[in-house]
């Protein structure tokens, strides 16, 4: 049976370098796949990953119908065996229904990839949605680790090191950016609960707030 599968996580978990992964295994053995991505970091109509593999991709806008376009290329006499969806978060709900209708109705497996929460740990709507309807949701086992060694489980938009929680919801960007850039960091709960960053726990430690008082 063809399935709606959500791979998901937090960022830098090897989501990308995952669905790079399955569309080798796949086209290796001469099956055909569509590849949709939305504001990927290395640009448009990119599918990259971390590792420094990358590969062309269909960019997907506002209002792109994915149902529409599978059963365009479809009636072309192309061939579609699998779809990729990668950076799914940032699909309109909508757009995850179509996905859905690719499986059912056209029996075609769709491999969706996405973090799951924001960086104010509020679902993305599309990823929601993939919650809502898909067959499987698949939690990579690469963890990502926040600073104290946990496993990280929320993503963190940071300024110059320190937590930002105010700001809309869709910045494109990348973890370990310099200290002027907005960035991301990830994080356990605990830490994104309390706001703990590395570069602010760093300067909690050096504070003389929180040296041992010496007797005089
Ligand atoms: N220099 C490196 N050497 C080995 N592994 C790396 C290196 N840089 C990144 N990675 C791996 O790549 C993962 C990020 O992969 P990527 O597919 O870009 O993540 P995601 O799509 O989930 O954001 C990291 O968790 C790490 O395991
Ligand atoms: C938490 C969070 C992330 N984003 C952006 C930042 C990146 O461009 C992508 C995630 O990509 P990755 O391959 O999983 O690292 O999402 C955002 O726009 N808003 C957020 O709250």
């Amino acid at each position: 049976m063809p399935e709606l599968v959500f791979f998901s996580g937090t960022m830098d978990c090897g989501k990308s370098t995952l669905a790079l992964q399955i569309e080798h295994n796949r086209s290796a053995r001469g099956l055909a796949g569509i590849i949709f991505t939305r504001d990927d970091r290395a640009g448009e109509g990119k599918l990259s990953s971390r590792l420094g593999l990358v590969t062309d991709a269909v960019e997907v806008g506002d209002g792109v119908d994915l149902y529409g376009y599978l059963v365009e290329h479809l009636s072309q006499g192309r061939r579609a065996d699998y779809v990729i969806a990668d950076e799914a978060q940032f699909l309109a709900p909508e757009q995850i229904d179509q996905l859905a209708r690719v499986v059912d109705d056209l029996e075609i497996d769709v491999y969706a990839f996405g973090i799951t929460t924001d960086f104010r740990s509020k679902l993305f709507p599309g990823s929601q949605r993939l919650v809502e309807l898909a067959d499987r949701v698949e939690v990579l086992q690469v963890e990502a680790l926040c600073w104290c060694g946990a496993r990280a489980t929320h993503n963190a938009r940071t300024v110059g090191g320190v937590m930002v929680v105010e700001g809309a919801q869709v910045v494109v960007g990348d973890v370990n950016q310099s200290a002027d850039e907005i960035g991301y960091e990830v994080l356990c709960r605990r830490h994104h609960r309390r706001r703990m960053t590395a570069a602010s726990a760093r300067a909690a430690a050096l504070s003389p707030d929180v040296l041992p008082v010496s007797a005089p």
